[in-house]
């Protein structure tokens, strides 16, 4: 047992015969995607809404019976991760590259419940890498504003060198700015800049968040 583990399983207790669930993207989600297997299999009937192809591969080889986003027209609740977890119940998203599609299912979803391991709780949000996603023309342009504002921008690379491209076909710019003093305001600022398309700052878009600890322990933060 690890926290991640310890969290992923918690959060088969959200989950209710005949849901339509969004499921997050990551390791963290990987356990709570088995622990649902595991349901699926003793024939309990849902839905899942994936946030990427990662996570379409898992549910298919686990045998979870999928629809994508827009044939759904409800989301009971979505189960994701997080990079960073504020006392605020705010985060970064996106370590795992699919920041734009996990937004695209959080907001359609009537409720969204987070699952973290304990090194993932921060004072303040900032010191993992904000992710912002990019369309590919022109991404030196974004990127030289972001230096000139002093982010830091890093282009994200794959294990080959090359850059990572997101299931949307786009890049990703990875902000180290070590400490976010106003998340709002960074957040409204990307939010209105031509050639960023998502950016990892979820706040306010969780209403639950449960952290698992080494031991096996859970402790749930609500909002
Ligand atoms: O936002 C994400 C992917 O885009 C993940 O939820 C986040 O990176 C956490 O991942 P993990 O559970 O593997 O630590």
């Amino acid at each position: 047992m690890n926290g991640k583990q310890a969290a992923g399983q918690k959060a088969i207790d959200e989950i209710k015969e005949g849901m339509t669930i969004g499921l997050g993207t990551g390791s963290t989600v990987y356990y709570f995607l088995e622990a649902l297997a595991e349901k699926v299999a003793d024939g309990f009937e849902l839905t899942g809404v994936a946030t990427s192809q990662k996570t379409i591969d898992l549910a298919k080889e686990w045998r979870i019976p999928m629809l994508p986003l827009n044939e759904v027209t409800k989301i009971d609740v979505t189960i994701d991760g997080a990079d960073e977890v504020d006392s605020q119940l705010s985060g970064i998203k996106g370590g795992g590259g699919a920041l734009l599609y996990e937004k695209l299912v959080a907001k359609a979803s009537d409720r969204r419940i987070w699952i973290v391991d304990s090194s993932k709780k921060v004072e303040q949000l900032g010191t993992f890498p904000l992710p912002v996603e990019v369309v590919p023309f022109g991404w030196k342009h974004v990127e030289a504003y972001f230096t000139g504002k002093g982010y830091h921008p890093k282009l994200r690379c794959s294990a080959d060198g090359q850059p990572y491209v997101t299931d949307a076909h786009h890049n990703i710019l990875d902000l180290h700015l070590q400490s976010i003093t106003n998340a709002e305001e960074l957040a409204n600022e990307l939010d209105h800049l031509t050639g960023v398309v998502e950016h990892g700052l979820f706040i306010g878009m969780t209403e639950k968040v449960i952290i698992g600890y080494p031991d096996g322990h859970t402790e749930t933060l609500e909002r």
